[in-house]
């Protein structure tokens, strides 16, 4: 059998003329995405196209992951749990794809990067304006991080949103308090825009979650849901580390930051710290 003999054959239904109607590439607007690669080394090095497509695939995770994370954060204020789950749920895949994507960029050797790395000038991921509305939005809040942005008064504004606002957490913690557990009023009528600090008072209210599980169920489950959420980006942080390690050793950051040793710090953040403690006390008389 010939190839040509072997091809699979074009149903009479399907469409080739696309003149005056949407297709493919107009409906994803392919032509501004797949024009937005502009490698700057000069002569160009065959690897940095690996660079930038790396980092505009994560940001088009971590849009997805914004969108969901305040759609997650409506629903819990909404009572809505069935669907604040389901895109928690999103959102932990969504992380578990862009923690498994850093092989991809583990394949880029020390020489390689360094043939290229002087283009990209104090550029660097620090910067990323999306990535730091989801630390915000899951409660790694630090106004410091706004003076990045300060010459970017769109994203700036955007940042200041996502301080200012409650997190996915305050929202959980307010439906839990609606559902008649004790919730402590310092929880209920914090400044959402701090960072969170632990409240001993809140384990309580978890103990009582995770030993009475099927009076609680769908409280104990979004916990989990939490929990799984972050360990998944804890997974992601540690890929960073692990990719940036490989990648420059112990350089400083074009960032400006100590590199290495700067992300380490951020391995020892909890998000939701009363669903780790929790845990000690589960099963203790
Ligand atoms: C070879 C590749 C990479 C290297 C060597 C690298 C290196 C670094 C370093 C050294 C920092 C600390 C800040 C600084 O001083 O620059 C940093 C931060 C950061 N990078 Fe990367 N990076 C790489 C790839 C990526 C990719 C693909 C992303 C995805 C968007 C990313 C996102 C970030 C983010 C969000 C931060 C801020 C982390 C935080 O504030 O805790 N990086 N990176
Ligand atoms: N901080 C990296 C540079 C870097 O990775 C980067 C540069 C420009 C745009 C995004 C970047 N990604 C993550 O930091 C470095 O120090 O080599």
């Amino acid at each position: 059998m010939s190839i040509e003999e072997g091809y699979r054959p074009l149903e009479p239904g399907v469409r080739t003329d696309f003149s005056g109607t949407l297709d493919y590439a107009g409906y994803l607007d392919l032509d501004t995405l797949l024009s937005a690669q502009h490698p700057l080394s000069d002569p160009p090095h065959p690897d940095e196209l690996l660079f930038v497509i790396q980092h505009q695939t994560t940001e088009l995770w971590l849009k997805l992951m914004v969108h969901e994370l305040v759609g997650a954060r409506g629903f819990l204020d909404a009572d809505d749990l069935a669907r604040a789950r389901k895109s928690l749920a999103r959102v932990k895949h969504i992380l578990r794809t862009i923690t498994e994507q850093w092989s991809v960029l583990a394949t880029l050797t020390p020489s390689e990067y360094a043939e290229f790395r002087d283009v990209l000038g104090p550029a660097s991921g620090f910067q990323s304006v999306q990535y730091r509305a989801v630390e915000f939005l899951l409660g790694n809040k630090n106004p410091q991080m706004l003076k990045v942005f300060a010459g970017d008064p769109a994203a700036h504004e955007f940042l200041e949103d996502a301080l200012t606002g409650h997190t996915v957490y305050d929202a959980f913690l307010r439906l839990v308090a609606r559902r008649g557990l004790p919730v402590p009023a310092a929880v209920l009528e914090r400044d959402v825009s701090k960072p969170w600090v632990e409240q001993p008072g809140l384990v309580e209210v978890f103990r009582q979650v995770y030993e009475d599980t099927s009076r609680y169920w769908d409280l104990y489950e979004t916990s989990e849901d939490l929990v799984d959420l972050e360990d998944a980006f804890q997974l992601w942080r540690f890929r960073h580390l692990r990719t940036v390690q490989r990648t420059i050793g112990y350089k400083t950051g074009t960032g400006g930051s100590s590199g290495v040793s700067f992300l380490r710090r951020a391995l020892d953040l909890t998000f939701f710290p009363e669903l780790i403690t929790v845990r000690t006390e589960i099963g203790m008389p």
